[in-house]
C-alpha cells in the first residue's frame, strides 16, 4: 500500500507508513500549531486498515454520471444558469451530504462534502505542501506565457516544493504583524479619502449615497490592495475615479474570477481547443501582467532614486524587492487578482450586517469611543488590539455573508469520508461557508450576533441561548481557508476591514432602509446584487 491513509471519527487517526512518515510527522507539527485545540493521534495501521475495509466503496457513492454534468453545463441545460452556489445545493438536495462529480475531460473526479468530521479529515491530512485546485488555467497561461517569464516561479498558483519554496519567502512580508507598521498608515489614509468621499457624494437632503456606490467600495478596496501590492497611491476613491488603466484592470480581474469557474470547475476543453472563454482569460491575464509590471517597474525606479536612509523597508513591495524583481511582480500580481474583488465584497456584507443592527453599531461605536476618544485620535497596531467587538462584527459579517461556498482542496491520503472509501489525489470541494446558515452549528443562524465571537465577558451566553453550538468543530469557521495554503494577504484584509468599518461607525450613523432580499449573487465568489444606497448622518 503505497498511499497513506487516514480513518477515525471525531479524533483524527493518522496512519503513518514509510517514506510518508517525515512528510506527516512535520504536517502534524504545522497543524497543530494552527488550530491548537483539536488533537492529532497516531494509531496502527491495522485500524486505519479496518476501517477502509468497512466502507463502502468509492463507486458507490451518490453521483453525477458524466453525461449528467455534461448535458447539464451546455446551453439550456439543468446547471448552464446556476452560480457554483445554486449548484451545489441543487446536487445536494438530489444526491444528499455527499456525494461525487465526476472528472471530465482529463480532469480528476471530485467530491463534494456537507460533514464537518470530513472537512477536519481532508484538512488534518492535506500534507505540508497541500494542493488547490481549480486554478489550472492560470498554471496553464503562465506555462505557455510566451516570453516565459514565469519559468522559474508561477507564485502562490504553483503547487509542491515550487509553491512552498514561494510561499516561504513571501510569508514573512505579508504575515508578520510586526510589518503591519508598513501598511496601517497608508491604509488610514485611504480609508479617511473614504469617509471624505462619502461626505461628497451622498445627497443633501436624504444623507443617502448614490445607487452605484459599489464602485466607490470597489475603488477603496482598489486602492487599499494597490497601495500595499503596487506601493502606488492610485487615488481612484476621490482624485482619479476615472482612471483608465485601472478600470481596465478592474474588469478583467471580474472576468478573470468568473472564468476560473468556467475553466476550472465546468467542464472546458481550452487545453485542447482555445475555447472562446480562455481567450478572453488569457486576454484579462496579459492586461493584468502589463499593468502590473509597469507599476512595479515604476516602484523600483522610484526606490532606486531615493533609498530610505536607515536602510529600513518602507513598504511590503520593497521588502518583496528586495527578495528579487520576478517575485515581486509576481506577488503584487496574486495580491491584486486575489484580493481586490473579495476585500469589496467583504466591505458590502459589514456595512450592510452594521447598517442593519443599530444596537450592535451604537456598541461598537462606544468600544471606539472608549479607546480612541477624540475623533482625530490615531490607530495604532496597540490600540487596534483593544476593540474585540471590532473583530466580532467583522467575523459575524462574513459568517452572515460568506464570501465564497467553501474552499478545495485535492485529497492528500485514501480516506474514509461519511462511511465512503475516498482514493488520495481526488478533488474535495469542502462546503464550510454553506454550513454558516444551520441552526445545528450556530443557533439563531439569520441573526447577527457579533456576541458570538466574543471571549469576555460571556464567552457563548446570550438571553441565556449557546450562540455557536457546544463542540462545535473548528473546521466550520474558516474564512480564510486553513494551514499552511491559508490566505496569505489574511492580515492585511483584517487591518483593512477594521479599519474601514471603525473609520465610518466614528464619524457616521449608518443606516439602510431597503430591503436587503438577496443582496449578493455568487459566481466563485460574491458579488453585491442590491443598490448600496446607505444613508450615512454625521455624527455630532
Ligand atoms: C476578506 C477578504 C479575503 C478573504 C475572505 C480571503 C480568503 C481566502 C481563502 C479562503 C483562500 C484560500 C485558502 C486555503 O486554500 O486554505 C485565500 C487564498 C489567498 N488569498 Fe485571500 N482572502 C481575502 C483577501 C485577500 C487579499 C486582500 C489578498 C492580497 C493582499 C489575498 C491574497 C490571497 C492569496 C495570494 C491566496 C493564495 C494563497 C496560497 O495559495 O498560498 N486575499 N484567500
Amino acid at each position: 500500500m503505497g498511499n497513506v491513509r487516514c480513518a477515525g471519527t471525531t479524533i483524527t487517526r493518522l496512519f503513518i507508513h514509510n517514506e510518508k512518515q517525515q512528510q506527516l510527522q512535520k504536517c502534524q507539527v504545522a497543524f497543530q500549531s494552527t488550530v491548537s485545540n483539536v488533537k492529532v493521534e497516531n494509531i496502527d495501521n491495522k485500524s486505519a486498515d479496518v476501517e477502509w475495509q468497512q466502507a463502502l466503496p468509492y463507486k458507490s457513492m451518490p453521483r453525477l454520471t458524466r453525461y449528467q454534468l455534461l448535458r447539464g453545463f451546455l446551453k439550456g441545460g439543468e446547471f448552464a444558469d446556476l452560480s457554483l452556489n445554486d449548484f451545489i445545493f441543487k446536487c445536494r438536495e438530489r444526491l444528499g451530504d455527499i456525494y461525487r462529480l465526476p472528472g471530465v475531460i482529463g480532469q480528476p473526479d471530485s467530491v463534494v462534502l456537507f460533514n464537518v468530521d470530513d472537512f477536519e479529515k481532508v484538512y488534518r491530512t492535506e500534507g505540508i505542501w497541500p494542493k488547490r485546485p481549480g486554478t489550472d488555467a492560470v498554471r496553464y497561461y503562465r506555462e505557455n506565457r510566451k516570453d516565459g517569464f514565469f519559468k522559474e516561479t508561477m507564485g502562490l498558483n504553483d503547487n509542491g516544493e515550487k509553491w512552498a519554496k514561494f510561499r516561504h519567502v513571501v510569508n514573512p512580508i505579508m504575515m508578520q504583524p510586526k510589518n503591519a507598521k508598513l501598511y496601517l498608515e497608508p491604509l488610514q489614509k485611504v480609508n479617511l479619502e473614504f469617509v471624505e468621499r462619502i461626505r461628497e457624494i451622498r445627497d443633501p437632503h436624504t444623507l443617502e449615497v448614490p445607487n452605484n456606490f459599489l464602485v466607490d467600495i470597489n475603488h477603496l478596496a482598489f486602492d487599499s490592495v494597490g497601495v500595499v501590492a503596487l506601493d502606488h497611491d492610485f487615488g481612484l476613491i476621490r482624485r482619479n475615479p476615472d482612471l483608465e488603466e485601472v478600470r481596465v484592470l478592474c474588469e478583467n480581474m471580474s472576468a478573470f474570477l468568473k472564468s476560473i469557474y468556467d475553466l476550472g470547475i465546468k467542464p472546458s476543453f481550452y487545453k485542447y481547443i482555445t475555447t472562446p472563454t480562455y481567450r478572453r482569460f488569457a486576454k484579462s491575464m496579459d492586461l493584468t501582467f502589463d499593468i502590473t509590471n509597469h507599476y512595479v517597474n515604476e516602484a523600483l525606479a522610484r526606490l532606486q532614486e531615493s533609498p530610505s536612509k536607515d536602510g529600513e523597508e518602507r513598504s511590503v513591495l520593497e521588502k518583496l524587492l528586495k527578495v528579487n524583481r520576478k517575485t515581486a511582480i509576481v506577488m503584487a500580481m496574486d495580491m491584486m487578482i486575489a484580493g481586490v474583488d473579495g476585500t469589496s465584497s467583504a466591505i458590502t456584507a459589514i456595512l450592510l450586517c452594521i447598517a442593519k443592527n443599530p444596537e450592535k453599531q451604537q456598541k461598537l461605536r462606544e468600544e471606539l469611543l472608549a479607546v480612541l476618544p477624540h475623533r482625530n485620535d490615531q490607530f495604532t497596531i496597540e490600540n487596534m488590539k483593544q476593540l474585540p467587538y471590532l473583530r466580532a462584527c467583522i467575523k459575524e459579517a462574513l459568517r452572515f455573508y460568506p464570501l465564497a461556498f467553501g474552499n478545495v482542496r485535492e485529497i492528500g491520503a485514501d480516506l474514509v469520508l461519511s462511511g465512503y472509501q475516498v482514493p488520495k489525489g481526488t478533488g474535495a470541494l469542502l462546503t464550510t461557508n454553506m454550513l454558516a446558515n444551520e441552526e445545528l452549528f450556530y443557533p439563531r443562524p439569520r441573526e447577527f450576533i457579533p456576541e458570538r465571537w466574543l471571549r469576555k465577558p460571556d464567552t457563548t451566553l446570550h438571553d441565556g441561548q449557546r450562540l455557536v453550538a457546544e463542540n462545535v468543530n473548528k473546521f466550520i469557521n474558516l474564512p480564510f481557508g486553513f494551514g499552511p495554503r491559508s490566505c496569505v494577504g489574511r492580515r492585511i484584509v483584517e487591518i483593512e476591514m477594521e479599519l474601514t468599518l471603525a473609520n465610518l461607525v466614528r464619524n457616521f450613523n449608518i443606516e439602510y432602509n431597503h430591503s436587503v432580499e438577496k443582496p449578493f449573487s455568487y459566481h466563485l465568489i460574491s458579488t453585491p446584487a442590491i443598490p448600496l444606497t446607505f444613508k450615512f448622518t454625521d455624527l455630532k
